[in-house]
């Protein structure tokens, strides 16, 4: 039988969740559901969610719990049965208690991020809109410059990864971030990392969550479905 594992990742813009979590997809095979995709897909669909939720996505501000609630919630229900790995979501206590209120997440990683390396690497990220593919001109640049590699469709940046606005997010970040991590530490499920490199974070996510997608269903505190 195999066991069910759900885990979230939570760290400031530009701490690599979206790279990690791509890693982990790829090495553990988690369903992998970052709200941020799902935001842009509403946000491309032009729904009347979709006209509302680009008023925030535009000027950085965090989406409405309701609203977030409300779209990430019913893919996660559809996903009883599976293993699934959340970036982004939750990212507030409200959000994380609206959450809790569906299932118990195994584990939640922290990426802590020094500020200097997230300005770094946002001012150098280059994003293909559609698909959300993220790049960077010195870690993972395109293989055709300013171009995605699957589609070829021009990349963009956001003006919200420029300097300027960043110390700012960062700051929200915190704020909100903060009782989310308390609660999850509480809960003694939250396991941080710390430093500038994703490929020396890696080796260590990898594994913890070897060791720990390994351990019986009986650790575990739901019970589990075939
Ligand atoms: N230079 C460098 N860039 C990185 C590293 N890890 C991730 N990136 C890049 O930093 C940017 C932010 O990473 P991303 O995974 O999008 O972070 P998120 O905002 O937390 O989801 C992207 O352009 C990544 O390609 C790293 O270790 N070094
Ligand atoms: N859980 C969430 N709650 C509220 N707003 C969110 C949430 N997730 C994403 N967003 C919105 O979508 C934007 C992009 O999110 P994301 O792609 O996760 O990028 P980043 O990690 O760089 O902020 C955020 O700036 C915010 O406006």
């Amino acid at each position: 039988m195999a066991k069910l594992f759900r885990a979230a990742i939570m760290g400031p813009p530009g701490s690599g969740k979206g790279t990690i979590s791509q890693r982990i997809a790829q090495s553990f095979g988690l369903q992998y559901l970052s709200s941020g995709h799902y935001l842009r897909e509403s946000i491309a669909a032009n729904t009347e969610a979709g006209v509302l939720v680009r008023t925030y996505v535009e000027r950085s501000m965090l989406v409405p719990d309701h609203v977030m609630t409300r779209l990430m919630l019913p893919r996660l229900e559809h996903l009883i049965g599976h293993s699934w790995l959340l970036d982004g979501f939750p990212r507030t206590l409200s959000q994380a208690q609206a959450l809790s209120n569906l299932c118990q997440l195994d584990l939640v990683i922290s990426l802590n991020i020094p500020y200097e390396t997230l300005k770094e690497r946002l001012s150098d990220r280059w994003i293909h809109p559609v698909s959300g593919r993220v790049y960077n001109m010195g870690f993972n640049p395109p293989r055709v410059q300013g171009k995605d590699d699957i589609t070829g469709e021009p990349l963009i940046q956001h003006d919200d990864d420029k300097p300027e606005a960043l110390m700012a997010r960062l700051r929200h970040y915190k704020d909100v971030a903060k009782p989310v991590i308390n609660l999850y530490k509480s809960q003694g499920i939250l396991h941080s990392f710390s430093g500038t490199d994703t490929d020396r974070i890696w080796p260590y996510i990898n594994s913890l969550l070897s060791t720990k997608m390994h351990m019986q269903p009986s650790d575990f505190f739901q019970t589990q479905t075939p």
